[in-house]
């Protein structure tokens, strides 16, 4: 699986960390990390929470990642941003506990995790841990498993109010402030990982327009 990573300007400073994290339990896993930024708080290009969530949009809608991590200082914005998307189905993750119910409950394709409230000592054991119960494994099975079917239809149910709800990805990406697209993937690997990942060509070709 693909797995991206974006971080968001106010908790930069600990992007080091989290790739660190997330890297140690997803590749031995045979799982691909993609790091979108921010690197450090200095990157000229900065990502707001509002950004983290158009670009888990893009990634996910173009096939360009199966799943994405991301976060902010709460972890509420980049969630609320990211469901805002068409198919996008993110979940607030604090703790393994959290990890292993969305994984199993949800079965969403992006978390968004607090790096500022909460986050102290052994913080990187907290992050292993969330990314281990996430990506180690089937997701969906279900908690209690007997549950299991009557989740994967409700699971169904909200994928179809979602697509009643929301616009197509090409739509969103055409209507919303060129200004805010422009910055959100003006990520400095963002050219190198994404269009060699993209499945969508319409999105891409979008893309590629707006840096001509
Ligand atoms: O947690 C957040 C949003 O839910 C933000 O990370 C937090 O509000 C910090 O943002 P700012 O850049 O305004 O200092």
């Amino acid at each position: 699986m693909k797995i991206a990573l974006i971080i968001e300007n106010s908790q930069a400073a600990k992007a080091s960390l989290v790739h660190e994290s997330l890297a140690a339990v997803a590749e031995p896993l045979g799982h691909e990390v993609h790091h979108y930024g921010m690197y450090t708080p200095e990157d000229k290009a900065s990502l707001t929470y509002v950004m983290n969530g158009l670009l888990t949009g893009i990634l996910l809608n173009s096939g360009a990642a199966d799943f994405v991590v991301t976060g902010c200082g709460t972890g509420m914005g980049s969630m609320l941003a990211a469901n805002s998307m068409p198919g996008v189905f993110c979940g607030l993750v604090i703790d393994p506990t959290d990890a292993f119910l969305f994984g199993q409950i949800n079965d969403g394709n992006a978390i968004s995790m607090p790096y500022s409230k909460g986050f102290g000592w052994a913080a990187e054991l907290n992050l292993q841990d969330v990314y281990r119960k996430l990506f180690d494994g089937e997701r969906g099975l279900g908690y209690p498993k007997e549950r299991a079917a009557i989740m994967k239809t409700n699971r169904g149910i909200l994928k179809s109010l979602k697509e009643a709800s929301c616009r197509d990805m090409l739509t969103v990406l055409k209507t919303v402030d060129q200004d805010l697209l422009k910055a959100a993937i003006a990520g400095e690997k963002f050219a190198d990982l994404f269009y060699a990942n993209c499945k969508d060509e319409a999105i891409s070709d979008y893309l590629r327009g707006l840096s001509a």
